[in-house]
């Protein structure tokens, strides 16, 4: 894709919704450059003055459309003008960062939003350290972008006013001003085109070193356990390596710009001073404005090359963004439209009617062709080896994951018509359990945010942790570390039950829920559970005895294929109990 292409999409992307002010910073911009161009006009009449009457103050010349006007009041118009000049700029400057934060706090919630609320196969199959960097350093650099983006806007109009006003004075010297600044800007294409490259593996290796960081951080105990710290560290200073070369690269590619600019502007200056003196014979004052003139054109072709530069250093990030935009917001949660269906409260059953999945970049379907009955009210076991495709069938009840093929059907209606609305009936215990940096109140309100003090002890009575948290110092207050790390293991699974508990469920979906309790713990918390019979739908993956004991169903899953479904004790085969 072309620069011009590149660079014209993301000023849509980024100010797109922001037309009104990009036109009265446009605005400002204008009349900023209209008073500063007036007030470097006035600088030949100043300088005849000087130069005609040396030492007389009383004296005055004459203006066209003004008339005669004396030293003082020159002095006193060029003073308004600056003044005049200085608050539009303020103001323009106040603005322009005003729009510029809103519309970067804008694209940041944007994707923020859209995965947030994008389908979790979606995000199941991306690095969480890449949406991490997305949302952090790709948004950032979208703001100096935007930045680099306005400035150069900002620079095209000085020029273009710059340029018509040394042409009233001079219009050869103006031609030979603009095609000397104007090459130099169209020689340095290829540099620009070097940065373009440049910048997509910068912003890779940028990607790559948030990636190394954060596995490393998040996977800490395990690096101490396996005293492999040196691998992480190794592989983050190759990175800081690469970037470090990047950077170094990217100055050099700016710098010799930048030089190869003041080189051009020098030798233009003379050029130009030797031919407005020597050949052209232009008088003094117009030569001297001339050449002021000059002296703040060249740097604006400068600026213009080195605003492009660093917009398109920037560019991968908003592509980046823009890409995780068109995935996210092409998958989003279904929530029914117009035509809304409330989903049904579960009262009779929830039945899988020959439902398959293949997981992305999988071969064969996970599971295949599955009929499958769970009535309300009841506890419900699945069990079977690793990889039989339990925790798949969890992530499909609750709508996380799609079935390629067949529906999952609440009481007749299909979840896939309203998931959200779905899951707000359902609360979910997995397997490793998520605990945030903050109090065990904190954590318990996640399941119901409202909740009184009352009904946290009561969630935490029913899930056999009131005893350990009534014994901590902080009580509800306490804060349980990252991930819950100042707590055992069995103390982090009792209160994910009790948060999941809080919520008042009409199906408790739990993944292994007891595998890190002791077998007294286990037996107080498979209690709860049988105490919940009746009153809500549990289906629950298991591994241990005692909890499948418990079970009014158990399914027996190989393979994604239910090979057997025992009802009370009693063994049936899988086609006798395959849902009608
Ligand atoms: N996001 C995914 N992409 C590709 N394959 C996946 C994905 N998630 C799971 N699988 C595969 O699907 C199969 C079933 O996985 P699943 O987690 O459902 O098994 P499970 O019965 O819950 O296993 P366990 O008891 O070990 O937790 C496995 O072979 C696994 O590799």
């Amino acid at each position: 894709m072309s620069q011009f292409r590149q660079i014209s999409d993301f000023a849509r992307f980024s100010l797109g919704g922001y037309g009104r002010q990009a036109s009265v910073i446009l605005l400002l911009i204008l009349i900023g450059s209209i008073l500063e161009s007036c007030s470097l006009l006035a600088m030949i009449p100043l300088l005849k003055l000087i130069g005609t009457n040396h030492g007389a103050a009383q004296s005055s010349i004459q203006l066209p459309w003004i008339g005669s006007i004396s030293l003082g009041w020159l002095l006193t118009a060029m003073l308004c003008l600056m003044v005049f000049q200085a608050l539009v700029s303020r103001r323009r400057l106040l603005l322009m960062t005003r729009t510029m934060q809103q519309a970067v706090d804008d694209i940041r919630m944007h994707l923020f939003t859209a995965i947030g609320y994008g389908r979790w196969s979606l995000v199941a199959n991306m690095r969480g350290s890449d949406l991490n960097h997305a949302l952090s350093n790709d948004v950032d650099r979208i703001q100096v972008a935007v930045f680099s983006l306005m400035s150069f806007g900002q620079n095209i109009i000085w020029l273009t006013l710059y340029g018509l006003l040394s042409t009233l004075i001079s219009w050869q010297m103006t031609l030979f001003a603009m095609t000397v600044g104007a090459a130099t800007l169209f020689g340095l294409y290829p540099v620009r085109r070097k940065i373009a490259r440049h910048a997509q593996s910068m912003s890779n290796s940028l990607q790559e070193r948030q990636y190394v960081a954060f596995e490393f951080i998040t996977g800490m105990k395990i690096a101490k356990a396996f005293n492999s710290e040196p691998y992480y560290l190794q592989r983050l200073d190759r990175l800081l390596e690469t970037l470090r070369v990047g950077t170094v690269e990217f100055a050099r590619l700016t710098s010799n710009s930048t030089a190869l600019f003041q080189l051009a502007s020098g030798a233009a200056a003379a050029l130009f001073v030797y031919v407005a003196y020597a050949v052209i014979a232009l008088p003094l004052p117009q030569l001297m404005t001339m050449l002021l003139l000059f002296m703040r054109l060249a740097p604006r072709f400068n600026a213009l090359q080195s605003t492009l530069q660093q917009l398109l250093l920037c560019l991968p990030g908003y592509e980046n963004v823009a890409r995780l935009l068109r995935i996210f917001t092409a998958e989003q949660n279904r929530t029914a439209g117009p035509e809304r269906v409330q989903m049904p409260l579960l009262t009779r059953h929830v039945r899988f009617d020959r439902v398959s999945i293949t997981h992305q970049g999988a071969d064969t379907p996970t599971i295949a062709n599955l009929d499958l009955e769970l009535p309300a009210g009841k506890i419900i076991a699945l069990i079977g080896p690793s990889g039989a495709g339990k925790s798949t069938i969890a992530d499909m009840l609750m709508g996380l994951l799609d079935p390629s093929e067949g529906q999952i059907l609440v009481d007749g209606v299909n979840l896939a018509q309203d998931d959200r609305q779905w899951r707000s009936q359902i609360a979910y215990m997995p397997q490793d359990v998520f605990l945030l940096h903050d109090s065990i109140a904190t954590n318990l309100r996640i399941g119901k945010a409202d909740a009184s003090d009352e009904e946290l002890w009561n969630a935490l009575d029913a899930a056999n942790a009131r005893q350990f948290v009534g014994a901590l110092p902080q009580g509800l207050d306490t804060v349980v570390g990252d991930r819950g790390s100042r707590l055992s293991g069995g103390e982090r699974q009792r209160i994910a039950l009790a948060r999941a508990l809080l919520r008042h469920p009409r199906l408790l979906i739990l993944d292994e829920a007891t595998s890190a309790l002791d077998m007294d713990a286990q037996t107080k918390i498979e209690t709860a559970i049988a105490g919940l019979r009746g009153h809500i739908t549990i289906l629950a993956i298991a591994h241990t005895a005692s909890l499948v004991a418990l079970a009014d169903i158990i399914v027996h899953l190989d393979r994604g294929r239910v090979v057997q479904v025992r009802t009370n004790n009693a063994v049936k085969d899988e086609d006798a109990v395959a849902a009608e």
